[in-house]
């Protein structure tokens, strides 16, 4: 029988902790192909062969038990019990990574110095044999004295003798393991070289390719070529290949909305699910192959292994804005979301650093201002090329990503000269291998996106474009006057619009930016929406949003739009999750205060400029 009751898989960055951890338990915690993935402890429930199941507990990376960032005192705190309301796990699945054995082995030999039950995971075998690397477990095991399993995670092989290995692991014999026992970090080092040396059977020089890929990837000024090149393909592609598919879900809620109007009979819930519904919320939906196509290319660069490399190519630009590459991936994560992204900045050691991310992290183009982006874009930039295979919207956009950059980067540079004074600290993170992004990930990774997107479509988006829509339709309007202008949003709009007035935004814009601090993508449905209260025919309602926004707003103004957005904090949760990682209220007032301020100032700019050059 046996006791076990809780298991903690803990190692190294990168080793596919989590991949296991998905593999056993049937989560789907993120997984990527760089160090600092998971910040957090995760756990999640497995079976052990007997029946008896086991809580099993994912933790962030660790290169050791003296903590250096927040993330790895998690995992010190797990490990050594001093977690709240939770005793020490029962056993320690070490997950090593078989092709970096001799460096994972150092932090190994630190757990199983400390006398618990343990067991080694060797995994990533497939990629350590792609390598060249034949390892031999039995070797490895005597030499640690603890059972060693080779494992290939992502290929969930190696799982069932994992799982008979934990279940027999609480009758191990201790006496093996003195030699490991207390070593100092010096000593664990060396013997990690010799451990690793009389484990590995035969290694050959398949690195090469490899070394090359990585001389060009990494070159000083070819890389940030490639990278520039890269995600300049990557906004053509957002436009030109999502078109057919937007096309697709537009017919379909038109066919949607003269379905309801030929089946229901007129009246107040029709007109809710009309211009509610289906236009307010479809106006954002339609949006999803645009998120999917990026999230596509992003995935891919984790996946591959490309992405590491970028920190790196950006390591060198960042220490002129005083950060480093450590908070190039949470500022990477934050381009499908601030709120992950502001969570990563867990694996930041240094505190004014890791205050500065945070700070920033909202001006990276997150994933929900995309459909804002598009909405404008399709509207007021023309479709032509402007070279060859260029298309002038998706340059629009690329040319908006950039700007918000080019913001967070300026902004680090004056916070760090500030509030968050310091010295630039340096920055070492190991490349991780290439490989190719494993194809069923890739497609879960992909489907979990559009899930979230289409969650927030039905739950938040929803929710604050039918309190607008009530808003816009009561008190009702008298014959003659606009159904807008009696409406209570309608006189809260004429409140906002003077404050909003100069910077060229309409009582429209005025209003919806109210209900999209819910969530960005709620300024389109919300314009949508108000459209289409405000069409006095059924006609004029089936218009759409685009003709509609082309026919009542000028260009300058469109365009000042777009810069709001580009700097505006319009998302409690950000704020929120701002509040929580820094523990009080100061940072995030800090943080809405100077990007309001930076949004106001740039929309006002922007507006002045393109009327005064005639646009
Ligand atoms: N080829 C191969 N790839 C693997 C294996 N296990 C994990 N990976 C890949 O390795 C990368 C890292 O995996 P993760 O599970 O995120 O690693 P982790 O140990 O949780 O990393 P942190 O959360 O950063 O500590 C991902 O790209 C996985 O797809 C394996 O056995 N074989
Ligand atoms: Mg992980």
């Amino acid at each position: 029988m046996s006791t076990l009751r809780t298991a903690a898989l803990v190692g190294n960055p990168n080793a596919g902790k989590s991949a296991l951890f998905n593999a056993l338990t049937g989560a789907r915690q993120k997984i990527a192909n760089y160090p600092g993935v998971t910040v957090e402890r995760k756990s999640g429930r497995m079976v052990l062969p007997s029946g008896e199941p086991v809580e099993l507990v994912d933790l962030p990376g660790s290169y050791s038990l003296d903590p250096s960032s927040p993330d790895e005192e998690v995992t010190r705190r797990v490990v050594m019990g001093e977690f709240e309301g939770e005793a020490t796990p029962d056993l320690f699945v070490i997950v090593v990574d078989a092709a970096n054995l001799e460096q994972h082995l150092v932090f190994a030999q630190e757990l199983i110095g400390l006398g618990k039950s343990t067991i080694i995971a060797l995994n990533m075998v497939d990629l350590a044999e792609r390598d060249g690397l034949v390892i031999d477990p039995a070797a490895l095991s005597d030499a640690l004295g603890v059972p060693v399993v080779p494992t290939v995670a992502v290929r969930k092989r190696g799982l069932e003798p994992l799982a008979e290995a934990m279940e027999g692991a609480g009758s191990q014999d201790m006496s093996a393991r003195h030699q490991v026992a207390r070593l100092t970090l010096p000593e664990r080092r060396l013997s990690a070289r010799n451990i690793a040396k009389g484990a590995i059977i035969t290694e050959s020089a398949a690195h090469q390719l490899h070394a090359k890929l990585d001389k060009v990837l990494l070159h000083p000024w070819l890389g940030p070529v490639i990278l520039f090149g890269l995600l300049f393909v990557i906004f053509q592609a957002v436009f030109a290949w999502a078109d057919p598919f937007i096309g697709l879900i537009e017919g379909g809620i038109e066919a949607a909305i003269g379905f309801v109007e030929a089946t229901m009979a007129e009246g107040f819930v029709r007109d809710l699910i009309t211009q509610g519904l289906l236009t307010g919320v479809g106006s954002v939906v339609v949006f999803l192959p645009q998120i999917v196509i990026l999230f596509a290319f992003i995935l891919a660069m984790e996946q591959s292994g490309y992405m590491a490399r970028a920190a790196f190519i950006m390591d060198r630009l960042m220490a002129y804005v005083g950060l480093s590459g450590r908070s190039f991936i949470p500022l990477l994560s934050s381009f499908a979301c601030a709120i992950p992204g502001i969570m990563a900045t867990r694996s930041i050691a240094d505190p004014k650093d890791r205050l500065t991310t945070i700070l920033i992290a909202p001006l990276m183009t997150c994933s929900a201002r995309l459909p804002v982006y598009a909405v404008i874009i399709g509207a007021f930039i023309p479709a032509t090329t402007v070279g060859p295979g260029i298309g002038l919207q998706g340059l629009v956009l690329f040319g908006l990503y950039l700007f918000g950059i080019v913001g967070a980067m300026l902004a680090a540079l004056v916070l760090r000269r500030t509030v968050t004074k310091g010295e630039a600290s340096g920055f070492i993170m190991e490349m991780p291998r290439y490989q190719w992004p494993p194809l069923r990930d890739l497609a879960i990774g992909l489907w979990q996106r559009a899930w979230v997107f289409l969650r927030r479509a039905g739950t938040i988006i929803f929710m604050a474009t039918v309190v607008l829509w009530l808003l816009l339709s009561f008190p009702k309007a008298e014959p003659g006057e606009s159904q807008v202008d009696a409406s209570f949003a309608g006189q809260i709009a004429d409140g906002l619009h003077v404050v909003m007035e100069p910077i060229g935004f309409n009582r429209e814009i005025s209003l919806a930016l109210v209900p999209a601090m819910a969530a960005r993508e709620v300024a389109v449905s919300a314009l949508a929406t108000t459209y289409a209260v405000d069409a006095d025919d059924e006609d004029a309602q089936a218009e759409g949003l685009i003709p509609r926004l082309q026919a009542g707003w000028s260009l300058p103004t469109a365009l000042a739009f777009l810069a709001w957005f580009v700097f505006a904090p319009q998302c409690l949760s950000t704020i929120a999750v701002a509040r929580r990682e820094t523990n009080g209220w100061k940072w995030p007032l800090v943080m809405v205060g100077y990007l309001f301020g930076l949004a106001y100032i740039f929309a006002g700019i922007t507006y002045w400029t393109a009327t005064a050059l005639g646009l």
